[in-house]
């Protein structure tokens, strides 16, 4: 095990005018379950084979533990990886496949039956151990993939999308069993998704990639309460935060207001100084409750029309408009009501974000 230092990363493919990775640092701690999460195309894969040693950075350093690794080959770098797809050998058994690295690195015949019994016990794969891949489900043969990164007893483990080939419901346990093991192998790993429920799931801190770049870095719950841009709030959750921009305005009692075209709501006192600029909230569907379903006396709220109402089996989307934007509610279960109806949205101002519309940024609103 160990900590990965990746420091001022750049990368450009030859041919792009864009840079792949632009100065990217991260400090991955020893043990750490660190997500790289982003769209596609945002620098995710090539963050991950540069500290693989797959791709060489322009600039920037990789320690890995102890070691400057930034030029080292990718066998000296001790780490294995996971990929997309399963990556088996379909001519080995599932046992062979497992202790296939080990063989090659030289390891006594017993070590390796030794190893490759542990762990395929871990991934509930020893009733399969003679058969070939092409007889295994799509995912017990990710857990072959798994069972042989895991075995080499690697510093770092990486994995680019390990689950995106296995079906929803397979995604779904497996998730679950991945978790379970790294939490127990304890393992340093840098893992790649676009899936934001994995993410979240999955890592003790989450890295979200833009362009190249890393625009947050911090506990699933801290990216997902407190995005730090608008892109990051509206990349994460589904649906995604609501954003309403209005302008500050003094209204009639003198009192300062976001005003979002005839509804407006309080502006928090920190905020004084964007007086006749635009701002814009962000709260999340789940944050807003509607009129007359137990929701706390005291808060703040906005008239939203009901345009569509969707049942998702354990709550229901709203759909409505305030001021001619949009906002999303997720509402109980239980909640019907005719399309057109109005509705008071509950905007608890604990669960307000406000952020600069120029830039996205989160202001501090207190
Ligand atoms: N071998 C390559 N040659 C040229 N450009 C590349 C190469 N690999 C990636 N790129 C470009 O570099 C950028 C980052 O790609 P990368 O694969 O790292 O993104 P990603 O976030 O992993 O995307 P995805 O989720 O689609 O895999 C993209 O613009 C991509 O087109």
């Amino acid at each position: 095990m160990a900590e990965v230092i990746l420091k001022d990363l750049v990368k450009t493919y030859p041919g792009n005018d864009s840079r792949a990775t632009d100065e990217v640092s991260l400090t991955v701690a020893d043990g750490e379950f660190m997500v790289l999460l982003g769209p596609s195309g945002c620098g995710k894969t090539t963050l991950l084979r540069m500290v693989a040693g797959l791709e060489l950075p322009d600039s920037g350093q990789i320690v890995i533990g102890d070691r400057d690794v930034t030029y080292a080959e990718p066998r000296r770098r001790n780490l294995s990886m996971v990929f997309q797809s399963y990556a088996v050998f379909p001519n080995k058994s599932v046992a062979d496949n497992i202790g296939f690295g080990l063989r090659v690195r030289g390891v006594p015949a017993a070590e390796v039956r030794r190893k490759v019994a542990w762990a395929a016990d871990l991934l509930q794969l020893t009733p399969y151990l003679d058969r070939y891949p092409a007889k295994l489900s799509g995912g017990q043969r990710q857990r072959v993939a798994v069972a042989r990164a895991i075995v080499m007893d690697a510093d770092v483990l990486l994995m680019d999308e390990p689950l995106s080939n296995l079906d929803a419901l397979l995604r779904l346990s497996f998730r679950a069993e991945l978790k379970k093991l790294v939490g127990e192998l304890g393992t340093t790993t840098l893992y790649v998704t676009h899936d934001q429920v994995e993410a979240l799931s999955l890592g003790d801190r989450v890295a979200v990639m833009r362009d190249g770049s890393i625009v947050q870095c911090d506990t699933p719950t801290s990216v997902y309460d407190e995005p730090a841009d608008t892109f990051v709030g509206g990349f994460l959750g589904s649906p995604p935060m609501n954003f309403l921009t209005g302008k500050v305005e003094r209204d009639s009692h003198g009192a300062l207001t976001v005003d979002f075209g005839g509804q407006s709501l309080p502006l928090p006192t920190s905020l004084t100084s964007y007086e006749g600029r635009k701002l814009t909230l962000g709260i999340r569907p789940e944050a807003i409750s509607v009129d007359g379903l137990g929701s706390a006396d005291g808060e703040a709220s906005v008239r939203g029309t009901l345009q569509v109402l969707e049942p998702l089996g354990s709550a229901v989307l709203l759909t409505t408009e305030v001021c001619g934007q949009t906002v999303k509610v997720q509402a109980p279960a239980s909640f019907r009501t005719e399309t057109g109806t109005e509705l008071r949205l509950r905007l608890p101002a604990s669960q307000c974000r406000w952020y600069d519309p120029e830039t996205g940024l989160l202001l501090e609103a207190r």
